[in-house]
């Protein structure tokens, strides 16, 4: 990536030596319960969740289909409101969209508009932020060359493949520049060789824009390959099985890492986790 601001926002130290408690936590989601209807007709779907996302970290979600992943991601999102608990960032409650925030879901097709080029996708949720020409420009570009689309920036979403359109999904999120991205199985619809690429941009995207991100996922590999911490989720109603310390050297790339004895050890570590009896 050569985007100027990737250049210039060095992280300070690595990520990978630094032990997880001495970073600040921006997210905090603490004892988080969550039933959709009311009454007789509650339903349950998250008891009891409590874990934190630092600053700059790199946080996985897994567990079972319908333990209610997507439903954690609407209440941190703003999108839904908790039913107990409490979900903040830097210590101030989450009860609507945070500002600091921004969402990349799996369905790239639906969340990108066929009418509007790469380029007016990019931009479109930035309208309300009122931004100089110059500004807008100057983000969407920096947005696009960090994932590899500048070159793509005229055509329109239908012109591309998935994973190009994932590409454009996560431009737009970064060029709203977001502190906090959170995805919901964000590469979930692409090919195995695109969804490795995409996963080295998500890492990239925390080197150089020092995001904190959320991912959740059905993938142990990848949530071990991605993460500095796997929260794995069991149970119905859902609460947090463990929290796996993923040890692996930084950088990580897609063959040596995953060819290291410990990437081994720790996918089955939560795969244990994930398919031991309830
Ligand atoms: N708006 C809603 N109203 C009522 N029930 C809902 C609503 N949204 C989700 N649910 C239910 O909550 C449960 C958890 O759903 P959710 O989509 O959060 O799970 P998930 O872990 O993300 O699933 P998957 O891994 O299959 O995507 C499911 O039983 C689902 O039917």
């Amino acid at each position: 990536m050569t985007s100027p601001h990737l250049a210039t926002t060095p992280l300070e130290g690595s990520l990978g030596g630094e032990p997880q408690g001495q970073r600040p936590a921006r997210l905090d989601v603490v004892h988080l319960a969550k039933s959709y209807g009311t009454g007789d007709g509650a339903k349950k779907v998250i008891e009891d969740l409590t874990f934190s996302v630092s600053a700059r970290e790199i946080v996985c979600i897994v567990g079972p289909s319908g333990i209610g992943k997507t439903t954690l991601l609407k209440c941190l999102a703003g999108l839904q409101p908790t039913s107990g608990g409490r979900a903040a960032i830097d210590g101030r409650e989450i009860s609507g969209p945070p500002p600091e925030m921004a969402l990349v879901f799996q369905d790239y097709s639906r969340s990108l508009m066929p009418w509007l080029t790469v380029r007016k996708n990019v931009v479109l949720p930035l309208r309300h932020l009122r931004l100089p020409k110059a500004e807008l420009k100057a983000r969407c570009d920096e947005a696009l060359e960090a994932v590899g689309l500048a070159h793509a920036e005229n055509q329109f979403p239908w012109q591309l493949s998935g994973g190009m359109q994932q590409r454009v999904a996560i431009a737009r999120a970064l060029a709203y520049r977001p502190e906090i991205l959170i995805m919901d199985e964000p590469f979930a619809s692409v090919d195995a060789q695109t969804r490795f690429d995409l996963e080295d941009l998500c890492l990239k995207i925390r080197e150089g824009f020092g995001m904190t991100i959320l991912v959740v996922t059905h993938d142990i590999d990848e949530a071990v390959y991605l993460a500095d911490r796997v929260v794995v989720l069991g149970s119905k109603p859902a609460r947090v099985l463990r929290i796996v310390d993923v040890e692996l050297p930084s950088p990580r790339d897609q063959i040596g890492t995953r060819a290291l004895p410990e990437f081994a050890a720790q996918r089955t570590d939560v795969l244990s986790l994930i398919k031991r009896p309830a």
